[in-house]
């Protein structure tokens, strides 16, 4: 047996990059296992992924925990948001799941926003306005591009529906995750049988909404997994939600999450409907709502950059007039699909460590650029930004969002927060506590913080600057994709 104060639970992170099991005391939030496994993501075109695979790494990460998880009385799973499974009558994937960051669709959203209503009618309705990131769209893109893929889905699902379903053998998601499909009317939170009847896809497919707090099942008999058999299994939700639980967020607090996606948001007690589009209105995984916005290249935009030029992620430097827009995969923040990566002002004296530095300065404009669409009248603009994600460990992130913000920026010490915030969500099933007050007394969002520096405006105009010149180039991208 641990030596663990109270029972154990298990938070996991099925992310883009990789599955991360944390294995937690919930008494006092202290880590006492953890494990992680690595998923592939195709290239070219479209990003997908074989859910098979992230089942495995689930189930290879749990094992490398050893007899923690299975002493864990329960467990939860947030995932990558958005992406696209479709399973046959076997419950087996029907093709590999479209990922959220897949621009494909973006054809099929533009159509979808203009037949129903226009973007301040999907706000209203659905919170968002539907990029290719959105399930609903890629929905549309597989019926009109694999129509006998649809034929044979027999269930719909999220990447977190789709492993706790393995866990518990039932269909179920939360309002966290649902809010990111585009078929979730978040005014009524209930699923919108007009827009599932107008992509065609039938409401019995989904999995049904657990509520905050519920118990979405018991994880049945599996020779595969350590767990024992009957551990609760929580509603799980999707990996922002998951973060804003482990950081105990409040309200009107700020969060710039530096992984594979960037994502900057807040927790707003308002259901946010931004009908400009660059805010996504999710729902939390509590009560609340989780107004955000996500660019498609942060982390690994930046490293491919570094890797290009030979050098370091850390080996920056200063005094660049050069501007890189880094929209290797597309973007969404701002919306541009067909974007490739741009590069203008280039010197016979421009360093390559300068170059590095504008890359990075490309990455953060676009996240700091939506930061006061996500954050509503009652927030305190002068907080801490919470600086979290892989993302997070780098000085050279840490100074340019310093930088380029100019507030204070704290680093929470505790890692892996999404997972984190599963285990929360696992711990407050057993206490019967508010999740995010279960991450508040593990004290999850300690850290140093970084004192403001003065805001380099000059260089946030000069990126606005060659964004707004260069839009037509950026809008027609380069008909490679
Ligand atoms: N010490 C570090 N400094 C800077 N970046 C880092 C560091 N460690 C990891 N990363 C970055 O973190 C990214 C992964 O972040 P993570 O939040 O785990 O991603 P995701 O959850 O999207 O899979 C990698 O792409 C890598 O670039
Ligand atoms: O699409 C979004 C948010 O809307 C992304 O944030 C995904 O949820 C992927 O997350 P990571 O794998 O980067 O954590």
């Amino acid at each position: 047996m641990s030596a663990a104060e109270g029972p154990l639970v298990v938070g996991v992170d099925s992310s883009t990059q990789s599955t991360k099991v944390l294995v937690v005391d919930a008494a006092t939030g202290q880590v006492v296992a953890s494990g992680q496994a690595p998923h592939t993501v195709s290239s070219g075109a479209g990003r997908e992924s074989d859910p098979r695979q992230w089942w495995d790494a689930l189930c290879s990460a749990l094992h490398q925990c050893g007899d923690a998880a299975h002493e864990a009385a329960a467990v939860s799973i947030a995932g990558q948001q958005h992406g696209l499974v479709t399973l046959d009558g076997h419950g087996e994937p029907v093709r590999p799941a479209l990922l959220w960051n897949d621009v494909r669709s973006a054809p099929q959203a533009r159509r979808l926003v203009e037949e129903l209503g226009g973007p301040k009618t999907w706000a209203e309705r659905t919170g968002s306005v539907p990029g290719a990131s959105f399930t609903v769209t890629k929905w549309a893109w597989l019926a009109e591009h694999e129509p006998e893929a649809v034929r044979s889905t027999a269930a719909v699902r999220l990447p977190h529906d789709y492993l706790t379903g393995l866990l518990t053998g039932l269909g179920t998601t939360d309002r966290g995750d649902a809010s990111g499909t585009g078929w979730w009317a978040s005014a009524r939170e209930a699923y919108d049988e007009e827009i599932l009847a107008h992509v065609g896809l039938d409401p019995a497919l989904l999995p049904r909404v657990v509520r905050p707090g519920e118990v979405a099942g018991t994880v049945r008999d599996s020779h595969e997994l350590p767990f024992s058999k009957g551990t609760l299994v929580a509603p799980g939700t999707g990996d922002n939600a998951a973060a804003a639980l482990g950081l105990g967020l409040r309200p009107g607090t700020p969060v710039l999450s530096l992984g594979t996606s960037g994502t900057v948001y807040a927790v707003a007690r308002q259901r946010p409907a931004d009908p400009s589009g660059t805010v996504a209105g999710f729902a939390d995984a509590g009560g609340d709502w989780l107004p955000l916005a996500c660019t498609l290249n942060c982390t690994l935009a930046v490293d491919r950059v570094a890797a290009l030029l030979g050098l370091d992620r850390e080996a920056v430097e200063p005094g660049t007039d050069v501007t890189l827009l880094p929209y290797l995969d597309g973007e969404r923040t701002p919306n541009l699909p067909a974007a490739s990566g741009l590069l203008y002002g280039l010197r016979h004296d421009t360093t390559a460590g300068q170059l590095l530095q504008a890359a990075y300065d490309g990455a953060v404009h676009s996240l700091l650029g939506a930061l006061d669409l996500v954050l509503d009248q009652d927030a305190d603009r002068t907080a801490p930004l919470l600086l979290i994600g892989g993302g997070a460990r780098g000085t050279a992130w840490q100074q340019t969002v310093r930088r380029l913000s100019g507030r204070p920026v704290q680093i929470p010490q505790a890692r892996e927060l999404v997972a984190l915030g599963a285990a929360a969500q696992a711990a407050g099933l057993l206490t019967g506590e508010d999740p995010a007050a279960v991450a508040r007394r593990w004290r999850t969002a300690d850290g140093p913080v970084l004192e403001a520096v003065e805001r380099d405006e000059e260089t946030l105009s000069r990126i606005s600057g060659v964004l707004s010149d260069a839009a037509p180039l950026l809008e027609r991208g380069t008909g490679g994709r």
